[in-house]
């Protein structure tokens, strides 16, 4: 397994071993000996698995109070994946970092508690799995603008093309958003 810091100060690209064979591969997915080795030492209370096609986007979301450190990847297709930096302590407070995950690169991305998370779906039947460190708790549930000038992501579909939920077209402005100490 191999472990690399991200642009941002705190996530983690995880790159798992893949043992192939003539039926086809596998991989530990979660272990938590070697992710603590890793620096890696959550306790995950929910597994979470979305489906989208192409040009769904959900996020940028975030919890506060209760938030979520969350291991993230794809099982089938690809997304390119974002996390904000929320943590007015960190050297990167304000910065984003997106990596594209998919079933066939396997990589996976661990993003620890204080990230605004979001995707962008690249391809039609995506499926993103997830585990979080926190329950889920909707009254603690706030979302960032996916398309906030501040924070300036550069999606790789045009904004025309992308699918968004109510919520999350009524994202907040990252000037007004509960961020962390
Ligand atoms: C997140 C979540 C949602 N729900 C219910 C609430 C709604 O009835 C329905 C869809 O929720 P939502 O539209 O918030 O789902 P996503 O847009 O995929 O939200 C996720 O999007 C980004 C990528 C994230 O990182 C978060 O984990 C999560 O916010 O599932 C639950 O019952 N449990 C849950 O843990």
């Amino acid at each position: 397994m191999k472990v690399s810091p991200c642009a941002v100060e705190g996530p983690l690209l995880i790159e798992p071993r893949i043992i192939e064979d003539d039926r086809g591969f596998f991989m530990e997915s979660w272990n938590a000996a070697a992710f603590a080795k890793a620096g890696i030492n959550a306790k995950f209370v929910q597994d979470n698995h979305s489906h989208s096609d192409r040009g769904v986007l959900r996020g940028l979301h975030f919890q506060n109070p209760q938030p979520q450190g969350k291991l993230v990847r794809v099982v089938t297709g690809s997304v390119f994946d974002v996390a904000v930096d929320l943590r007015r302590s960190s050297p990167t407070f304000g910065q984003w970092v997106g990596i594209e995950l998919s079933a066939s690169n396997r990589r996976m991305l661990w993003l620890p508690r204080g990230f605004a998370h979001g995707f962008l779906t690249l391809e039609d039947g995506t499926d993103f799995v997830y585990k979080c460190d926190a329950f889920y708790a909707s009254e603690h549930e706030h979302t960032l603008a996916w398309n906030d000038p501040d924070i300036g992501i550069d999606w790789p579909i045009s904004a025309d093309k992308i699918r968004l939920s109510a919520k999350d077209r009524e994202g907040a402005a990252f000037r007004e958003v509960e961020a962390f100490a």
